[in-house]
């Protein structure tokens, strides 16, 4: 296999191997590592067809992870993808009238992040063993509600890590923060932050990038690394449910040989949609990314102008985990858009953290045309939940109903008639109120924790078995902190 190495958008790191790129989760410039190129599988895409997820996730990713040795790697996916998923398949494909839903939620945490954060941990001391290190890694993660869970989930006692998971403390949805919250492990730790998700992020992204305090954790035994998807190891899992929903369909004989479909996906930190990137890059026939947003439309806004404008109000909405207005990620695609070049990608940068706003090249905007870029507002999102239960009889998350919401816009301007794939980031059981109120404003006298039983009664699925008791699970990490204070928070939980 081609080796692969790995360098920083923004120059300062380059050629690293693939276990050491992940333990540095971010590099020291900030910038975010990236493979030096994408290996092409398009014409092994027949092969695959046979291959089940598991074998499918050592396809892709030992052409990413190129250091890792077989064993290591199978032996990786096999403690992940194994029976913390509650369908066979890891990742169904469920076929909606004309539409396909790829559903991502059926993991230990009921959404999307389970499909990278399941193997993360495994990933990450696999690499840790490597690489000879004997740290503590400290995972330090920002979350707008899905993430913080599954990686929880993931590094709950795993020897070795200990985890910090920092979320907006009045930005996620109840049944999010009790995941959180009541979450048992002794090396985990979760902390509400009084500020929106973007207060978060940057806080996170701080404490990586001050290097006075990697020395001083370095003298106590510890050293960082990130279950965000910054992280490259997050990001490489979430190329192999595209090449799966492809094959799946292919398989179905739903579309033909080498037919391309539109992927659609809820966006906030732009990892999920960049994976689909990926994807094509690799050589997966893919027609449109179709990136969908809140009313937080940051991206929407970006993919019309070419500009990246943070500078606006902050919403926060009923897909709190899109309530994004810095979206990480994107720099991956500038990099990759801007024909590699780091300098361009530090000036951009630059531009963000101190102006809020940079400007793409005519040049770069060009090659965004892979994408459209939509959005939905909270009514819109709403009566889509309530028109698609009504009509077809599936129940949706909020996110995904932005998706579906974003994608008819798409239809109705583009009249596309490629087939489409609606990526379903999490079960609506994770936002029981707004999905429920979306459907009667009866429901809107129940709490989070009740509407479950009424959502099972009204939608005949079952309440998934992780969040059964969720109600009655006692809260056991009840520190909050000013977005300032997120450092101390560090080191009193480290005791440095
Ligand atoms: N939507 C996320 C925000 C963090 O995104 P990530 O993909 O970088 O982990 C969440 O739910 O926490």
């Amino acid at each position: 296999m081609e080796q692969v190495f790995y360098n920083s958008t923004r120059g300062s790191i380059k050629n690293i191997s693939s276990s050491q790129a992940i333990i540095k989760g971010i590099a020291e410039d900030g910038g975010l590592l990236v493979p030096e190129k994408f290996p092409y599988v398009k014409d092994m895409l027949v092969k695959m067809k046979k291959m089940d997820y598991k074998e499918l996730a050592y396809f892709i990713m030992s052409r990413y992870l190129t250091d890792f040795e077989e064993s290591e790697l199978k032996a990786c996916i096999k403690g992940a993808y194994g029976s913390k998923f509650d369908s066979q398949d890891v990742a169904p494909v469920k076929k909606v009238g004309e539409t396909y839903f790829l559903e991502l939620f059926h993991g230990p945490t009921l959404a999307f992040k389970d499909m990278a954060l399941s193997i993360l941990p495994y990933l990450l001391k696999t690499a840790v063993k490597k690489q000879n290190i004997n740290k503590e890694v400290v995972i330090l993660t920002a979350t707008s509600g899905d993430t913080g869970k599954a990686a929880l989930e993931g590094f709950s006692d795993v020897e070795g890590t200990s985890i910090i998971v920092f979320f907006p403390e009045d930005g996620v949805s109840e049944i999010q923060k009790r995941q959180m919250t009541a979450h048992k492990g002794k090396n985990t730790h979760v902390v509400g932050v009084l500020g929106n998700f973007d207060d978060t992020q940057n806080g996170v992204k701080e404490i990586f990038t001050d290097n006075e305090y990697s020395e001083l954790l370095d003298k106590k035994g510890y050293m960082f690394s990130s279950a965000n998807s910054i992280n490259i190891g997050r990001l490489i899992p979430q190329v192999v449910y595209y090449f799966h929903a492809y094959l799946n369909i292919l398989s179905e004989d739903e579309i033909a040989k080498d037919e391309k479909v539109n992927f659609v996906v809820p966006t906030g930190n732009f990892g999920n949609i960049l994976a689909a990137y990926y994807a094509k890059e690799m050589g997966l026939p893919i027609n449109k990314l179709i990136c969908a947003s809140n009313d937080n439309k940051v991206l929407y806004d970006f993919m019309g102008s070419g500009r990246y404008d943070r500078t606006r109000q902050f919403f926060t909405t009923i897909s709190p985990s899109m309530d994004i207005l810095i979206s990480s990620n994107l720099e991956r695609l500038l990099f990759e858009i801007s024909g590699k070049d780091s300098e361009k990608i530090k000036e951009l940068m630059a531009l963000l953290k101190d102006k809020g706003v940079y400007d793409i090249t005519s040049e770069m905007k060009e090659k965004l045309y892979d994408f459209y870029g939509g959005y939905a507002k909270e009514e819109e999102t709403k009566n889509t939940i309530r028109k698609i239960f009504k009509t077809k009889g599936y129940l949706m998350d909020t996110h995904t109903a932005v998706a579906y919401n974003v994608y008819e816009k798409y239809l109705e301007e583009t009249k596309d008639d490629t087939k489409t794939v609606i990526v379903s980031t999490a079960s609506p059981y994770k936002f029981t109120s707004s999905v429920m109120t979306s459907i009667d404003e009866k429901y809107a006298q129940f709490s989070d924790f009740k509407l479950m039983d009424e959502m099972s009664k009204l939608s005949g699925l079952d309440i998934p078995q992780p969040i059964k008791d969720i109600e009655t699970r006692p809260v056991i990490h009840k520190t909050t902190c000013p977005r300032d204070k997120m450092k101390d928070v560090v080191s009193d939980i480290l005791n440095i």
